[in-house]
């Protein structure tokens, strides 16, 4: 961010000429026909330079776009500093200027790689050995409830980054799970996901965990609240708190207030946004599930991929490259939305996990120094995985009249390869047949020739697939811990990208906080209709008719 407007950089001025001098000729169809060294030329394959191997390949050749728009596009990337902000990232400069903080869950995974500066990364590695002894404990029995029980299920009550991450993660790496040890994970203030959850909780055998950053989210503090009053319905004692509850958090004033001692208590720091939690003790959810042996192969799969973000030149730079493809389309094709379309159950949260991570980065509308933009900032995420979303919102992909960019991501081999892997070669046959149809469609002329000539015109034009639709796919050869994280840190990155090029602060979340402070207002006068003041009358009649119907 050099304290310019995106629109302001020559390259933005540049592209925007591409754009409307190009943009009729850049047909996905021809663009393969006229180059057959285009898969070559716009596909890149990413290998780990140390830690756990791991490989995937990004292919980006179905993008509209040429040699000179994409050296445009990285033009701008360079223009607007990219490459110093990521240097300031990585050395522990306050980049989230607006709350004067570092941006540093890259040091959680570092593994004394790179040297960064700042309070609380010298302790990194003393709160993952704090979840490794933790976490061994309770999966190998030796951590006891109150009545001398081990530990069969844990309940994770947290929100937004507190919770997100370890939902995703636990699914996504289930195949490493420890099946005896069953996770819950409570988030929604609404009563019912508490009381649904303890439903299927023994107190003698259920281990807690509070997670939360600040300690002061209403969400999370008062479910934590009634979980632990449940809790003393049958321990009674609140001595054996201790045994049943650990916190994840920034806040030891307000864990120690809660009842949880400080040696129950995971640290991390100021410098850890909460949609980038997932690597500090936030994971503890994760380490119990799937051990912390694959944890840490998680960390440093991330790992080895903040070393590619750090060390690679832009022109291969697979976070860059993902991030200034999706400004092309969002800032110069007025696309609204980015689909992340996983072909694996196991990633079925990923699309839920990075709305959080990319909406609450990039849903800004000020520049860090102040301007509001006059483009377009972060896109609409949403997805879900392959094939469930072909036959739900795929009709609208294919031949609605929005240009939808989406990822395509999966696995070359399948953790379960049930009936010789037919369910997998089916799932990749959809996998590599998508991309294809949204790309290069089907022509009038195709399906008069499938109809026949008593075809009628009307049944003829439904069944045109323009084509021309972009994607990226990502294959890689399983989804092992490593694999994960280094997916994780490459979409984080992208996010990254893109905020330095629009010039917003992508680690602050301003535009949170008026709906809390609203409902905190009217929380205190849901009793009594007289109390109910200072509204417009949408809210006011609102309220009212709740009061009609509302009990104890
Ligand atoms: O971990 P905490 O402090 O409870 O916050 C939970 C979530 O609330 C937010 O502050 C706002 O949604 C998120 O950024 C964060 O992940």
């Amino acid at each position: 961010m050099s304290g310019k407007l995106a629109s302001e950089y020559h390259s933005w001025k540049k592209l925007q000429g591409l754009y409307d001098s190009e943009y009729s000729t850049l047909i996905l169809k021809d663009l393969f026909a006229q180059d057959p060294e285009r898969f070559a030329k716009f596909s890149k394959e990413y290998s780990s330079t140390d830690g756990p191997d791991v490989t995937f390949l990004l292919d980006y050749s179905k993008n509209l776009i040429t040699q000179p728009i994409l050296d445009t596009l990285l033009s701008l990337a360079r223009e607007a500093q990219v490459e110093e902000f990521r240097d300031k990232m990585f050395a522990g400069e306050h980049i989230n200027t607006s709350e004067d903080r570092a941006v540093l869950h890259v040091a959680l995974r570092n593994f004394d790689d790179f040297k960064i500066q700042e309070g609380g990364v010298d302790e990194v590695a003393g709160v993952l050995a704090h979840i490794k002894e933790f976490s061994e404990a309770v999966r190998s029995g030796a951590w006891k409830g109150y009545t001398g029980k081990t530990i069969n299920t844990i309940v994770n009550i947290g929100i937004g980054g507190s919770d997100l991450g370890p939902v995703m993660v636990t699914e996504a790496l289930k195949a490493y799970a420890k099946r005896d040890l069953t996770a819950h994970f409570v988030s929604n203030i609404d009563g019912t996901h508490i009381a649904e959850t303890l439903r299927a909780c023994d107190p003698e055998r259920t281990l807690f965990i509070i997670a939360s950053k600040t300690f002061t989210t209403q969400e999370t503090i008062t479910n934590a609240e009634s979980a632990r009053d449940w809790f003393l319905e049958s321990a009674k004692d609140k001595a054996h708190v201790a045994k049943h509850f650990v916190a994840l958090s920034t806040n030891t004033k307000a864990v120690t207030k809660f009842g949880i001692s400080e040696s129950n208590m995971f640290q991390f720091w100021d410098w850890v946004g909460g949609r980038y939690s997932l690597w500090s003790a936030i994971g503890l959810s994760i380490a119990l599930v799937i051990g912390y042996d694959h944890f840490e192969q998680l960390l440093k799969g991330a790992h080895g991929m903040d070393k590619h973000f750090k060390e690679t030149p832009l022109e291969k730079n697979l976070p860059v490259i993902l991030g200034v493809l999706g400004i092309w389309y969002n800032d110069f094709y007025g696309a609204q939305t980015h689909a992340l379309l996983p072909y694996d159950q196991y990633l079925h949260k990923f699309a839920d996990y990075f709305q959080q991570g990319d909406m609450e980065s990039n849903g800004k509308t000020v520049t860090k120094g102040g301007q509001r933009v006059n483009y377009q900032t972060g896109p609409i995420i949403w997805g879900a995985a392959g094939t469930n979303g072909q036959h739900s919102f795929y009709q609208l992909v294919h031949q609605g009249t929005k240009l939808i960019p989406a990822d395509f991501l999966a696995p070359a081999t399948t953790h379960n390869p049930i009936a010789h892997s037919k369910h997998h070669r089916i799932l990749l046959s959809n996998f590599f047949a998508q991309p294809e149809a949204l790309a290069f469609g089907k022509t009038e002329e195709e399906v008069k020739k499938e109809l026949g000539p008593n075809a009628s015109e009307v049944l003829i034009k439904s069944k045109v697939f323009e084509g021309n639709k972009p994607s990226n796919s990502i294959i890689f050869p399983l989804l092992t811990p490593a694999t994960l994280g280094a997916l994780i840190a490459l979409y984080e990155h992208k996010i990254f990208v893109q905020g330095v090029i629009w010039g917003i602060n992508s680690f602050d979340q301003m535009g949170v906080e008026l709906g809390k402070v609203l409902a905190k207002n009217i929380l205190a006068q849901l009793e009594k209709p007289d109390d109910v003041k200072g509204h417009d009358s949408s809210t006011t009649g609102l309220i009212h008719y709740y009061q009609r119907y509302r009990k104890e």
